[in-house]
């Protein structure tokens, strides 16, 4: 089969056409195959604004537009009925990217038309006025556009012109309008920009842009590409994701950072696949792992999805770091127990009640909490190892608030001491225990992957990274890291460094959001409040530049006098979306607490809307607190139970009286949960609560 091109933009029209349309398309793709294209009546248009862009015929009713690359190659950009075909041929133009030679289209007749109406009104101040026409061109933006864009003055004004722009030019604007300077837009295209481009020649600029257009080399792959053609990140990813992903050598570990959306479990997922598809058969292995064990069944899904080649999927073991301590300690056959949450709450209250005391603000003794006790342990004791009270009284407490005087101190080791001999008593061990007790028994043993890749690595704990350096030899493409500080909800403040990762010089960002619309994002990243998230390389990161591609409705934030009420409110909405089509797994509703969750779960349940219960097989709306919607996302999400005493979360925050440090920390993790959670929408997010709303809600969404 001669190689033929698929435009990205195909693919959704694609999947919305009937089978037997389907079918004809595929025979049109055969015969482009074959050389034979003479057969389908290629036609010229007399008035397109493209001179390359022809029509073929699919069948009596369909026409597909297809572009004249040149050298009898040819990409196929639409199928649509015949006079939506014709009027898609006439206004779409290609032309070549000045700076970065990729192939661009845009809708010249949308664009005519907008500057028409707009160039009524010009603009007072422009969107672009800090960007003088020669920085605008260096950046690849066609100077026919600029006169045009210097109209513009709002937000909405470059999204109505924006889809019919070319993308990367969009792209380039919407970073301005972000607040991105100049130079910092010219910095994300840097590694991109071409010199010498020859703007005439379509097919070398189509090759340089593997973002919009795939070559398909055989039948195998391009069935492969049209049986998922909804899923655009396993073809066409986003220039610097694909850089990001398939560089050859990184000469240590890489960390990839960006916020929710943007892209960064798709990038770890095409890395792993790349280096497993370079190993030798000799049993050489990638470890892909997360955070939770929903999160790696997720991943693993997703793998089959970008590859159907069982060699390359045979050499990537994909598992979370828990479940991974566990094999590796369990595996001569020893027993363990884990110790879980319910057990660990017990035993700290126990130790809390009878345990230190200090001297609050107002000079008054009290007891410092469980949760605190339990802090203490994972946050300093484990997480620096620490096994002894003298080591302890020296000990940094790193992101744990105000100093703990030396008695105290050892009034807090006593009772660390006494949770940690009833832990041993009772033959358990929780899953931090464990990471370490399998990164002793890894460090003992040949590492047994070339590579790991660890996404949401923000939360993990410094000995489940132990775990992971253990596991792999230091040197060239050794660890992948994908994190967002801003989605830490667990309390480790990990910084890589000290834990013999350096990833300082291999740090890159993606900004792109893929996910959510721009109304969402916008009322998600106010939730953040403006506070500086630190990330793994001890940097402070930035949401700058962090941009939505897609737009939709304005979230909905209802209030109601009652959780009854709130309740029939969510019914209705769940309802509504689900007769308007929207499959029950596509749909999520968020809250804060286990106990909120039941209640939603048991509302629905009475309502007869089917919730998903993954012990019991059953498909449904997915209802889950807020930390179990970490990394996952719905179409339609409802995130209910929004009240001033619900979140933040009492019994989650340190009193500012106990602590202010910690307690400000605290609130920054409640923050970043409830981003967590909004972030998981994708098309449509609807709020609730009952009462006084939580304070963490932006005032006016
Ligand atoms: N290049 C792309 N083209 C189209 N869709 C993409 C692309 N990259 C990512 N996506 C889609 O965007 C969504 C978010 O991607 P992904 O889950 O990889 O982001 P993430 O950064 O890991 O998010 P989070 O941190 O919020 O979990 C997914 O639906 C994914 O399929």
């Amino acid at each position: 089969m001669a190689e033929l091109a698929i435009d990205r933009g195909f693919l959704p029209a694609y999947a919305r056409l009937q089978r037997p349309v389907q079918r004809a398309v595929d025979a049109a793709i055969g015969k482009f195959a074959e050389h034979t294209h003479a057969g389908l009546h290629l036609e010229k248009l007399a008035s397109a604004r493209d001179p390359h862009i022809r029509t073929i015929r699919i069948d009596q009713f369909h026409r597909g537009v297809v572009l004249a690359l040149g050298e009898q190659r040819y990409a196929l950009l639409n199928v649509l009925p015949h006079d939506d075909a014709i009027a898609f041929a006439v206004s779409r133009r290609f032309t070549v990217n000045q700076a970065l030679g990729v192939l661009e289209v845009r809708d010249q007749v949308g664009i005519e038309e907008f500057a028409r109406v707009t160039q009524a009104a010009p603009a007072t101040t422009g969107l672009f006025d800090k960007s003088s026409t020669a920085d605008l061109v260096r950046l690849g933006v066609d100077r026919d556009l600029v006169p045009l864009l210097r109209l513009i003055s709002t937000d909405e004004q470059l999204e109505s012109l924006g889809g019919r722009l070319p993308e990367v030019q969009l792209d380039v604007l919407r970073g301005l309008a972000s607040g991105l300077t100049v130079e910092e837009v010219w910095q994300e295209l840097a590694e991109r920009i071409v010199s010498g481009v020859d703007t005439d020649d379509l097919l070398a600029a189509a090759r340089r842009t593997p973002e919009r257009i795939a070559f398909v080399s055989g039948p195998v792959e391009l069935a492969a590409i049209l049986a998922h053609p909804f899923d655009l990140w396993r073809t066409f990813l986003h220039p610097t994701q694909r850089d990001v992903a398939y560089r050859a050598v990184y000469n240590g570990p890489a960390l990839v950072t960006g916020s929710a959306g943007t892209g960064k479990t798709v990038t770890g997922l095409h890395r792993a696949v790349f280096l497993a598809g370079r190993l030798p058969d000799d049993g050489s292995k990638v470890l892909l792992t997360t955070y939770t064990r929903a999160l790696a069944d997720a991943l693993s899904k997703q793998l089959y999805r970008l590859t159907g080649d069982p060699k390359v999927r045979s050499r990537i073991d994909v598992i979370s770091v828990d479940k991974l301590a566990y094999e590796i300690v369990t595996r001569g056959g020893r027993k363990v127990t884990i110790a879980d949450d319910d057990i660990m709450d017990r035993l700290w209250e126990a130790a809390a009640k009878t345990g230190p005391t200090y001297l609050n603000r107002a000079g008054q003794v009290t007891t410092l909490s469980g949760a605190f006790l339990q802090r203490e342990w994972e946050q300093v004791v484990l997480a620096q190892q620490l096994t002894s009270v003298e080591a302890y009284r020296d000990a940094p407490r790193k992101g744990r608030g105000e100093g703990l005087r030396g008695a105290q101190r050892e009034q807090v080791w006593v009772a660390i001491e006494g949770v940690v001999n009833q832990l041993a008593k009772q033959r358990r061990r929780t899953h931090t225990q464990l990471a370490d007790e399998a990164a002793e028994i890894a460090r003992r043993s040949p590492a047994p992957y070339q590579h790991v890749i660890v996404d949401e690595g923000q939360d993990l704990h410094p000995a489940q990274w132990r775990l992971l350096r253990a596991l792999v030899a230091p040197g060239p493409n050794d660890m992948f890291l994908l994190a967002d500080p801003y989605q830490r909800i667990y309390d480790s403040h990990v910084s890589l460094a000290q834990l013999g990762i350096h990833v300082r010089g291999r740090t890159r960002r993606l900004t792109v959001n893929y996910r959510t619309t721009h109304e969402i994002l916008d009322l998600s990243v106010k939730v953040l409040a403006g506070d500086a998230a630190v990330g793994l390389d001890d940097e402070a990161d930035t949401l700058r530049g962090y941009r939505s591609v897609t737009r939709g409705g304005a979230p909905v934030v209802a209030a109601h006098t009652s959780r009854d009420n709130e309740f029939e409110a969510l019914i209705e909405r769940v309802g509504t979306w689900l007769e308007q089509g929207v499959e029950p797994h596509a749909i999520g509703v968020a809250a804060r607490t286990g106990q909120l969750v039941m209640a939603v779960t048991a509302a629905l349940t009475d309502a007869y809307i089917p919730v998903a219960d993954d012990r019991r097989g059953i498909d449904g709306v997915r209802v889950a607190t807020m930390h179990r919607m970490k990394g996952l996302e719905f179409q339609c999400l409802a995130v209910v139970g929004l009240d001033a005493g619900v979140l933040p979360a009492p019994n989650a925050v340190t009193s500012a009286a106990e602590d202010p440090h910690a307690h400000r920390q605290d609130l920054q993790r409640e923050r970043c949960l409830l981003f967590v959670a909004l972030t998981r929408a994708r098309d449509v997010l609807y709020l609730s609560h009952s009462g006084t709303p939580s304070t963490l809600l932006p005032a006016s969404p």
